[in-house]
């Protein structure tokens, strides 16, 4: 399958702290790849990076689909086919759950209102938020809010979905919906994703390869089943996260 994101030599220091260190790897289109890491390992510095957020230290290379991304802003690696989600929802808290999406679609440059309502208005059914649409954003539940942030995101015709930890305060239901809609718009869409995430159970399951950081590094590349058995990657949950190296023992 071909190569949709080619990413060489990428660091970034904040100050004294490496937090992203000689990082090098490829995703295939149409692969759901996890990023596995403890806190601060560096995998929301990642995002920021690919996103445009923030830019990387010299001597970094990052190809979407053939397209240089570095050092274009945001809205442009948006436009290239790049969507993201947030730990924390971003969403507009004064609009509407409807107007929150059509937003979400400004970027890809289709100016047409009643196409981008209606568009907006299949994305809503399809995460499940049907008949919420006139609703403030602050009327929904932290659950639903989590799905609009998918909708939202996906109003942006991406090719590529970076979702980070989406389960995030989620109880053991809307989780299991949540991979259920993660698992459908990537079957339906044919969208490539990758996922960060804490739940360590949710994301073996849903992710066909990890790539493991630990301070900044890549320290293993694999499928879930060898990754969970991996000594580095246990290593680095054990002694610093006894709560998270249960999980992967659970997972
Ligand atoms: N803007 C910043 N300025 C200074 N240090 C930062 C900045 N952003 C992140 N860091 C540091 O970089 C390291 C990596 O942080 P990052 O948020 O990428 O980790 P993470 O793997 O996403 O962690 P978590 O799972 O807790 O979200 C941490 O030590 C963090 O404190």
């Amino acid at each position: 399958m071909t190569v949709l994101l080619d990413v060489a030599n990428l660091n970034k220091h904040f100050g004294g702290l490496h937090a992203v260190r000689n990082v090098s790897f490829q995703v295939r289109a149409g692969e759901i790849v996890g990023i596995l890491g403890p806190n601060g390992a560096g995998k929301t510095t990642l995002y920021n990076l690919l996103t445009g957020f923030i830019p990387p230290d010299p001597g970094a290379r990052v190809l979407f689909d053939g397209h240089d991304v570095l050092g274009r802003p945001p809205h442009r690696i948006a436009a290239l086919g790049i969507s993201r989600t947030f730990q924390l929802c971003r969403p507009f808290l004064g609009l509407t759950v409807l107007e929150n999406v059509v937003v979400g679609g400004l970027g890809t440059g289709r100016r047409d209102d009643a196409e981008l309502e209606k568009r907006a208005l299949r994305l809503l059914e399809r995460v499940g938020l049907a008949g919420r649409e006139q609703l403030r954003v602050d009327a929904l539940s932290y659950g639903d809010q989590r799905r609009l942030e998918i909708a939202r995101a996906l109003a942006a015709r991406p090719r590529l979905l970076l979702l980070d930890e989406p389960f995030a305060g989620l109880g053991s239901a809307e989780m299991a919906d949540l991979s259920a809609l993660i698992r459908q718009v990537h079957a339906d869409e044919g969208l490539t994703v990758l996922l960060i995430e804490h739940k360590l159970r949710e994301f073996m399951s849903l992710v066909e390869r990890v790539i493991a950081l630990d301070f900044g590094e890549i320290i293993a590349e694999g499928p879930p089943a060898e990754i969970v058995r991996n000594p580095a990657v246990i290593e680095a949950y054990i002694g610093r996260d006894a709560e998270e190296a249960g999980a992967l023992d659970a997972a």
